[in-house]
């Protein structure tokens, strides 16, 4: 869906920082409110049966399946006690859950936090991180929490940037996207050869002018003109080159598809995130599993085995001289095995050239202190400024992909949207900097000539071309494709 042109004033887009942190604080809790609200047992909620019947609450649950398995977490599934179709519900894959006793109070502490990993008709399950050691033989319940991680880290972010990031990995990049400094590129001319050789003359003008941009750089990708299959020959390119980067988008699945595709390369990369959240085709290049695949990790292993037995040899001794030997020695192997973890992610990070992640995901704890050479975030266009922050942060240069003639971030608070909060960077970016920082795709590889027209007239300057293989494509060119005619 495409939206109307804007008519965004160079002014409004030049908004300096200290501008940016004082408009977007406000406008960041009225969202959080909002969501609060709309999704979860909020205080205008203050029955269970109104929490279940506003579908953010999940009552009369059995626990049927428990497992372990998914990089250490526990897979816990639950059915109604009643074994029949679940209530309706606003329940979503991937949203956090907390379970409790079925009739414990609404305020009451939690069983139990996990993220939801598979939904049926008749059940649910989801991911935790350990299987609560009581009460699962209970009838339960499961209540949907707000994601208050996200903005916990928006606002962690905008505090940085309010305190200066002058020393930081983007001391100098933020000056330019804040239009106090022009953009620059390389006066050498960037060469090289073509991993995906079938690229059009469009991509290879725009990773041209990327691998170029020494601060910033926009690549405009209208529907289906390869957005992202120019977006992973920019960081093969920058591999090649011996940039750490990266990658990024607002949502989860964006990601996966960039780590899909990055993957045949053979490129030395990892996926951090919860392995509930990401698909399972991309599992195996996750942070977990390459965690539990390192030498750090077996030697952590080892050490908990020790400390079980010594554990074990601690309830059975009595003399006290000897207890408070064994307590010493399981304190001083509980910090080996800590610093041990620690080591295990960090060696993954940091031999890994590319790491991928979500934009809020970008200030996990495992991230600290690494930083980039290269940013790039895909369907920049579709997240909010304040999210790209968290990840822009981590580096000294930039590449957004997106579309801002395309329908802008979803705002559930309507007062936030009016006021700004939806504007987007890449949008701010492209009215700052025009053509000057951005290049638009404009052979598009999915529909028929004649449904692109439209949008390409309205909206791209009739700029778009149909590459020949779509141009006259109908839906009976697809294989398998079937047709029943209705007649009256
Ligand atoms: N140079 C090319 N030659 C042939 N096919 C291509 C080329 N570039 C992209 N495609 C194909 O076009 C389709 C869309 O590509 P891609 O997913 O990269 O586009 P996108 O712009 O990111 O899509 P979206 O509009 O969903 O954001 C894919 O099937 C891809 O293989």
């Amino acid at each position: 869906m495409e939206k109307g042109r804007k008519n965004s004033s160079k002014n409004s887009s030049a908004m300096c920082l200290e501008q940016f942190v004082s408009t977007m604080a406000p406008l960041l809790d009225l969202e959080k409110e909002a969501e609060i609200s709309a999704s979860m047992t909020s205080g205008a909620t203050r029955t269970l049966d109104a929490s279940q019947k506003k579908g953010s609450t999940i009552l009369n649950l059995k626990c049927v399946d428990a497992q372990t398995g998914l990089m250490g977490k526990s897979l816990l599934e639950f059915q109604s006690t009643k074994g029949d179709v679940l209530p309706a519900h606003k329940f979503g894959i991937h949203d956090v859950v907390v379970l409790k006793p079925n009739k414990a109070d609404l305020g009451s502490p939690p069983l139990g936090q996990g993220v939801v990993y598979r939904l049926k008709d008749s059940s649910i399950t989801a991911a935790f991180d350990d299987i609560p050691e009581e009460g699962l033989n209970s009838p339960l319940r499961l209540e949907k929490v707000a994601n208050e991680v996200t903005y916990r880290r928006m606002k962690d972010t905008l505090i940085q940037l309010s305190k200066g990031v002058l020393r930081g990995p983007a001391a100098d990049l933020v000056p330019v996207l804040f239009g106090e400094r022009p953009p620059t590129v390389s006066k050498k001319d960037v060469t090289f050869s073509l991993f995906n050789t079938n690229l059009d003359h469009s991509q290879k003008d725009a990773i041209s002018k990327a691998l170029s941009s020494k601060n910033i750089f926009l690549l405009h990708g209208p529907p289906g003109t390869g957005k992202t299959t120019t977006v992973v020959e920019i960081i093969l390119q920058e591999v090649k080159r011996g940039s750490k980067i990266l990658a990024c988008a607002a949502s989860n699945i964006a990601v996966d598809n960039i780590v899909e595709r990055l993957v045949p390369h053979r490129v030395k990369l990892v996926r951090v995130g919860h392995p509930a959240r990401l698909l399972p085709q991309v599992l195996d290049s996750a942070l977990d599993a390459q965690v539990l695949r390192g030498d750090n990790s077996s030697l952590a292993n080892d050490i908990r085995k020790e400390m079980k037995a010594l554990n074990g040899k601690l309830l059975k001794t009595k003399d006290k001289n000897s207890r408070r030997d064994i307590r010493r020695e399981l304190k001083t192997l509980s910090k080996e095995e800590r610093k041990r973890q620690v080591l295990a992610v960090a060696d993954v990070i940091k031999s890994s050239d590319v790491v991928l992640t979500t934009l809020t995901g970008a200030l996990s704890r495992k991230l600290e202190g690494t930083s980039f050479d290269l940013v790039i975030i895909d369907e920049a266009a579709q997240a909010l400024e304040i999210a790209c922050w968290i990840a822009l942060l981590k580096g000294s240069r930039c590449i957004l992909a997106g579309d801002h003639l395309q329908l802008p971030p979803t705002i559930q608070s309507v007062e936030a949207e009016k006021k700004g909060l939806g504007r987007t960077l890449f949008e701010r970016l492209a009215d700052l900097y025009g053509d000057e920082v951005m290049s638009m795709l404009t052979v598009q590889y999915r529909m028929h000539e004649l449904i692109m027209t439209w949008s390409s007239k309205e909206l791209y300057n009739s700029k778009i071309e149909a590459h020949p293989c779509v141009a006259a494509h109908m839906l009976y060119d697809l294989e398998g494709a079937q047709f029943h005619w209705a007649i009256d």
